[in-house]
């Protein structure tokens, strides 16, 4: 008699961080043009996701509605029960500062400053630590992503794939709970661009963040657990590709 099929326990699902419901975004006009139209959307902490879709398809403009840099025209967005879509300016801004990292195409850095100086500005905009501990944690931030010799340097004497390490370093420097990037690694070579995606997919599955990536690159929409993908400003399917990974989603 052949032994029973262990039992496996159902992966845990985490509960989401942010949930869209609705989420719509229309320019005024003759008629109207819609971006992003009636998005539903739970992003898990843990997982990294990848929005992908045609160009002009509304990919920037769902991922802004969900970073706070734009705000909807109707529908929800919910982050621990409170609706960020009806939050005045001043509330979203500071939400946003605490609890969400961007990271663009381009890196945005500000050239008269160090990497350093770089990472440093967002933890003295929020204003929680003081000087030297601001350098502590961006000194840590810069080793994290593998630049810790190299935090005196102005952008201008970095690479490209080190320039957007200490942009993502900076994204990272108030330990947001979500990480978003539009195209992250869409002005890296192949070898920058791989180290990029490593580090995201660390920072879902080994810190368990939410991190939510718009790309046209179809190898890393393949390495995301997450696959949304949009058409003609709509979500149009959410599919999950992996495993739920058993790191930091607990
Ligand atoms: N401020 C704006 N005013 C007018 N139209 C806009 C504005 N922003 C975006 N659009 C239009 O909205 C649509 C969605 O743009 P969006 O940048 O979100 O698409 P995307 O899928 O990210 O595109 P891509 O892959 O080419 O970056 C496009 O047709 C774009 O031209």
């Amino acid at each position: 008699m052949s032994a029973p099929e262990p039992v496996l326990p159902e992966p845990v699902r985490p509960e989401p961080v942010l949930i869209a419901r609705h989420l719509t975004r229309s320019l005024p006009g003759d008629p109207p043009a819609t971006l992003v139209a009636d998005a539903d959307l739970a992003i898990l902490p843990g997982r990294f996701t990848a929005i992908v879709g045609p160009s002009g398809c509304g990919k920037s403009s769902l991922l802004y509605l969900l970073g706070l840099i734009d705000r909807p025209t109707s529908g929800q967005l919910l982050l621990d029960g409170r609706d960020l879509a009806q939050m005045s300016g001043d509330d979203r801004a500071r939400i946003r500062l605490e609890h969400f990292g961007f990271v663009f195409q381009f890196h945005f850095l500000l050239p008269e400053f160090t990497a350093l100086e770089n990472v440093m500005l967002p933890l003295r905009r929020l204003g929680r630590l003081s000087q030297a501990q601001a350098r502590e944690r961006a000194m840590q931030m810069l080793a994290d992503v593998g630049l810790g010799d190299k935090w005196m340097k102005p952008p201008d004497r970095l690479s490209g794939g080190e320039r957007q390490r200490v942009a993502i370093a900076r994204a990272l420097a108030n330990n947001p709970r979500l990480v978003l990037g539009d195209e992250p690694t869409g002005n890296l070579d192949s070898v920058n661009s791989a180290r990029v995606v490593d580090l995201f997919r660390d920072l879902a599955h080994k810190q368990g963040r939410a991190v939510v990536c718009v790309t046209h690159d179809m190898g890393i929409a393949d390495l995301a657990d997450i696959r949304v993908t949009m058409l003609d400003g709509r979500v149009v399917e959410v599919r999950e590709q992996h495993p739920a990974p058993s790191a930091g989603t607990q």
